[in-house]
């Protein structure tokens, strides 16, 4: 493993602590805990993202608005969110993605655009590590943020799970094996995502999501997240037991992304 493989996520996220360290354009980042809650509380009320990927076909489709990835590169020329959301909302998604994060071409700007044109509930794709994002990704409307376990200490990702709750936020827990995933259930969580990508080297392993299934019990929601190239993949995971499906890649890079998703969902 080259050196370099071996630390896309510590450099992901000593950008986003510094980013975070530098003076803050927005309101909530000179807040305390409890004036940041008071606010976060004051915000419209998020969707159900759980129940929305609970109630329909199994299993549900989380459709990625994704710019770029560090490891492809651009996926789509000059991809507008709104246009692609729509085609997600009008083709059988039951949430959405936004991948906030600059080293995927994203920002909150993004899901705040894409919030003002469809209803789907909506995950924060980003790299969380503190509430005050938490409160900024309620304020452009995410009905749901990503924590990922394995840049989290427990007490920390306990602590976030927590007060996203209380805002009423929901949280995609994402983990990489039997470890993590026994932690973000401690922690509170209750959607848990299998990422089939490494984000340390960002390899793909496709079994990885189908086979940590077993560990998951169904009173929880298990996402299978990442590299979904073809309707048998999908197939694969359904078989698995995945209640949902989380996909960026295969639409964004599909000449009619909306027909794509649509196929998908009637093969599955
Ligand atoms: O484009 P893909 O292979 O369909 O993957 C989507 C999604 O799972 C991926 O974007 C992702 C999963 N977890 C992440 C954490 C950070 C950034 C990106 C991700």
């Amino acid at each position: 493993m080259s050196d370099k493989g071996s630390t896309y996520l510590d450099k992901i996220l000593a950008a986003k602590r510094a980013e975070l360290a530098a003076p803050r354009a927005t309101r909530s980042g000179a807040l305390t805990d409890r004036e940041l809650l008071e606010l976060g509380a004051r915000l419209p009320r998020p969707r159900d993202f759980i129940g929305a990927l609970r109630e329909g076909p199994r299993p549900g489709i989380i459709a990625e608005f994704k710019r770029a990835s560090p490891s492809a590169g651009v996926l789509r020329e000059g991809a507008d969110a709104r246009q692609i959301a729509m085609l997600y909302a009008a083709n059988g998604a039951a949430c959405m993605s936004v991948l906030c994060d600059k080293h995927f071409q994203g920002s909150l700007d993004d899901l705040r655009s894409v919030r003002q044109s469809v209803a789907l509930p909506l995950l924060c794709k980003d790299f969380i590590l503190e509430k005050t994002q938490i409160v900024e990704a309620k304020r452009v409307g995410a009905d749901c943020v990503l924590l990922i376990v394995a840049a989290l200490p427990v007490p920390q990702l306990r602590n976030l799970i927590e007060f996203s709750h209380s805002l009423e936020m929901q949280v995609l827990c994402e983990t990489r094996d039997e470890a993590e995933i026994d932690r973000a259930m401690a922690a509170g969580g209750k959607l848990i995502g299998v990422n089939s990508r490494d984000l340390q080297t960002f390899e793909l392993d496709p079994d990885r999501a189908a086979k940590l299934r077993k560990y998951v019990p169904s009173s929880f929601t298990y996402v299978a997240e990442s590299g979904v190239r073809t309707i048998d993949d999908a197939l694969r995971l359904r078989d698995s037991g995945a209640d949902a499906l989380l996909i960026g890649s295969y639409f964004m890079t599909a000449e009619q992304p909306g027909e794509t998703l649509r196929e998908l969902v009637m093969a599955l």
